[in-house]
């Protein structure tokens, strides 16, 4: 491994400073066997990391999110409103961390990352990943950053797969875990949008079996494509209905078929496709149980109070699915609750009910930690 210091950068921000730093966490070697050599992780962070690294709080993002969480001067981040000095996610009381994730296109090692053996970007030729690999990344970064105990895991979605792995992977590690819109197995529904998107990706002739940057193009249409179908996922039938309805725009279309194209265009302009795949990859293959027994002996190495939080109408995750993985979670014996949040938007609520959300971290992060929750 290559030492390299960790290099901290300041921003301003309205409730403080946010910091962030480029970790390098040596060669990982992946549940596939596969080893990534120089494997750095993108980290920003609000608090006093130093005095509160027993207490820090770690945010886990969604697909096509990032670790900027903390509202900037620059941007909004995705949970700017619930982190600050006195809000649900206390940077007084925690340092709150977040991390782009393994084989993202963020700044954490990830397809755009350049292989050392080829001197080039591993582009088609990165390595399937895991949701476990991504914890065990990050976990790693944690210890490097001196973090030793988090005092909560949190997040939605792929963010909410992330939580509960953290529960399972390192339990003497953390004490809450809020796992939004997400369950401890994948389901077939998701699976199978997910193929929708992977085919719509690998069907467009520029993707060039993920090559598309050495011929100098991009399968923007296939990723396009692939993010229409995921914002149908992301929302619901009322929302259309009640925005789009009928109505047709200044080009002819339909403005449902407008809203989803912009959308569409948009993460082209951020997101690489192999990273997209990369990830829809390691959500397909979620599952708690894999290789450690059955699902309920993977719960039984959960210590963390978990609070397990479904969405009104959520297409992906419906509140049912959520309700019975609590029911399992306890019969193994978990410190398991259910919450719901009731919204007109269906599975990105966990990023737009911020009220809800709020109310509900508040909640959970209060209760003291299980008498049952020792180190095993
Ligand atoms: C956990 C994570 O890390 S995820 C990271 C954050 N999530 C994302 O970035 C995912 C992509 N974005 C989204 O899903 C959503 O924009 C959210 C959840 C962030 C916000 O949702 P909403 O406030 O409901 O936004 P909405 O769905 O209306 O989209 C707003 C955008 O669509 C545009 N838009 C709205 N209606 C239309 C229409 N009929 N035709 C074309 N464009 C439209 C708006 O101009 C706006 O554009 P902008 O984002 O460039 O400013
Ligand atoms: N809209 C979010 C949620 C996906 O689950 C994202 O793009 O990451």
């Amino acid at each position: 491994m290559k030492q390299e210091s960790v290099m901290i950068e300041m921003n301003e921000n309205l409730q403080g400073h946010v910091f962030s730093a480029r970790v390098p966490v040596g060669a990982v070697e992946l549940e596939s066997g596969e080893v990534l050599s120089d494997v750095v992780v993108y980290v920003e962070w609000v608090g006093d990391l130093l005095r509160h690294r027993e207490q820090a709080i770690l945010l886990c993002h969604a697909l096509t999110g990032d670790a900027h969480a903390f509202d900037t001067a620059e941007k909004p981040g995705w949970w700017g409103p619930l982190i600050g000095a006195g809000r649900a996610l206390d940077t007084e009381s925690h340092v709150v961390l977040c991390m782009n994730v393994l084989g993202g296109c963020s700044g954490t090692t990830g397809p755009l990352s350049i292989c050392e053996t080829t001197g080039q970007s591993y582009a088609g030729q990165f390595p399937e990943i895991t949701i476990r690999d991504m914890v065990r990344v990050q976990h790693l970064a944690l210890r490097s950053l001196g973090v030793t105990r988090l005092y909560a895991v949190l997040g939605g979605s792929m963010g909410g797969m992330q939580a509960l792995e953290w529960a399972c992977s390192f339990p003497s590690f953390v004490k809450h875990v809020i796992v939004l819109a997400a369950l401890p197995v994948f389901s077939a529904i998701g699976i199978g949008y997910n193929a929708v998107m992977r085919q719509a990706i690998e069907r467009d002739p520029a993707f060039q079996q993920g090559d598309y940057a050495r011929y100098g193009v991009f399968p923007k249409d296939g990723l396009t494509v692939a993010r229409m179908l995921g914002m149908i996922t992301y929302r619901t039938a009322q929302l259309f209905e009640e925005r789009c309805g009928r109505s047709i725009s200044e080009q002819g279309t339909f403005e449902i078929e407008r809203y989803l194209v912009y959308h569409g265009e948009k993460l082209v302009r951020r997101f690489d496709a192999n990273s997209y795949l990369r990830l829809l990859s390691a959500m397909d293959g979620h599952h708690l149980g894999r290789n450690r027994g059955t699902l309920a002996d993977a719960f039984g190495r959960i210590t963390a109070r978990v609070t397990m939080v479904g969405i009104e109408n959520d297409l992906l995750y419906p509140p049912d699915s959520i309700k019975q993985a609590v029911c399992a979670a306890r019969e193994a014996g978990v410190d398991a609750v259910y919450q719901e949040i009731s919204s007109p938007y269906g599975h990105d609520a966990f990023l737009l009910e911020f009220d809800q959300l709020d109310a509900i971290f508040r909640d959970a992060l209060a209760h003291a930690v299980p008498k049952n929750s020792i180190a095993r």
